[in-house]
């Protein structure tokens, strides 16, 4: 179900003041966008960057109290958040770790409160987060504890795909262990639902991938499909969910099953998004579902080697937030 929609406000968060997130935004000034996008960052950062990169850039302090206007083309909108310490391209600081986590809480609590339809999120670097003491691993689990959601699940959008995961920032040796009965249960029905709701697709037909080779190869390669990934399905089916498999992952992404799917699960981060980002890196979008707010994301990282010298991309961003827009027009009042 669509609805007609006045113009959303959606907030963009810089990211990482080191990497390529601040000269992705400055970048996305360039465009006209059918939204008033809310840039959270620091306002000097982002100066200095446009300079950096010899752009033309206003910049406008977020008032929600002001009409919804989209920007112009050459402005922004900025919510201002200080950094601890000036930020060089490329050179990462600790001690700016507590901003960029500012940043989110910012627009995290702004979506709660309604002052944002969606929010945007350029790359952070997990690795210096956790440097400075905090620990992290992702946005999608930091959203998750910070809007109070026992269970979210990451998707990412290219390519002409949809890829879901059973589990998200993990490491591998701790994957099985993670893949439960419950587990299944919860994922596969917020992906269910969330197909439904925010994209809009009424009857959500969902590509299951097995744990092990060949699907666990009728129990001689792993028995974590015949004890779990199985009898969950069978149960999802029972409450009307269209969910197939577990199919070998290795053949899971050829035409074959694709044609009649909307969505591929795959049971952690890299089974199935090196599928995803081959078809599509630098243009995909990073969703994360079963949140009480939507948040869509880049499909890429910071990109250190490349802040600041101008030679970047800005496909995904782009698609990020239109994603954000037709999500806002998607979900049910
Ligand atoms: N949404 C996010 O916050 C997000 C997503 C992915 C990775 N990360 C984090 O980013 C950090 C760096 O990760 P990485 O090095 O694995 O991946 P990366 O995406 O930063 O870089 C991989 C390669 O792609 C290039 N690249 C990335 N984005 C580009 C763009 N927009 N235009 C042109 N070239 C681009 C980089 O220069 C590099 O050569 C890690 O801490 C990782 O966890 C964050
Ligand atoms: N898993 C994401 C990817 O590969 O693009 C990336 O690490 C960002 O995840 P968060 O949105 O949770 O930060």
């Amino acid at each position: 179900m669509s609805k007609p929609t006045a113009i959303p406000t959606i907030a963009l968060t810089a990211g990482e003041p080191a990497g390529i997130g601040p000269d992705l935004c400055v970048m996305l000034a360039q465009h006209t966008i059918p939204a008033r996008i809310v840039v959270i960052a620091d306002k000097d950062l982002l100066k200095t960057r446009a300079a950096q990169l010899n752009l033309q850039i206003n910049l406008i302090d977020f008032d929600q109290t002001t009409p919804v206007t989209p920007a112009q083309a050459g402005t922004l909108y900025v919510l201002d958040h200080t950094l601890t310490v000036p930020a060089a391209p490329g050179i990462l600081q600790p001690v700016n770790s507590n901003y960029v986590l500012e940043t989110l809480r910012s627009a995290i609590s702004g979506c709660l409160t309604g002052t944002f339809d969606a929010m945007v999120t350029a790359p952070v670097h997990k690795g210096v987060i956790n440097d400075a003491g905090f620990p992290f691993t992702g946005h999608t689990e930091y959203l998750a504890e910070h809007t109070n959601t026992p269970q979210v699940v990451m998707m990412l959008v290219g390519g002409g795909l949809r890829v879901a995961l059973a589990t998200t920032h993990l490491a591998l040796n701790e994957v099985a262990a993670a893949i439960t009965h419950d587990s299944l249960l919860d994922t596969l029905r917020i992906l269910h639902h969330d197909l439904q709701n925010r994209f809009g697709l009424p009857h959500p037909r969902i590509l299951v991938a097995g744990l092990n080779p060949h699907a666990g190869e009728s129990g001689h390669l792993g028995h974590e499909e015949i004890d779990i990934i199985i009898p969950a399905l069978n149960q999802l089916r029972e409450e009307g969910i269209d969910v197939r498999g577990p199919y070998p992952a290795d053949t899971l992404f050829t035409p074959t099953y694709l044609k009649d799917a909307d969505c591929v699960f795959a049971m952690y981060h890299d089974q199935g998004l090196p599928v995803l980002k081959y078809a599509s890196f630098g243009e995909g979008v990073n969703v994360t579902l079963g949140l009480p707010i939507i948040r869509t994301s880049v499909d890429h990282g910071t990109a250190l080697d490349k802040a600041g010298t101008g030679q970047i991309e800005s496909g995904s961003l782009l698609a990020a937030i239109q994603m954000a827009i037709t999500m806002i027009n998607c979900t049910p009042d």
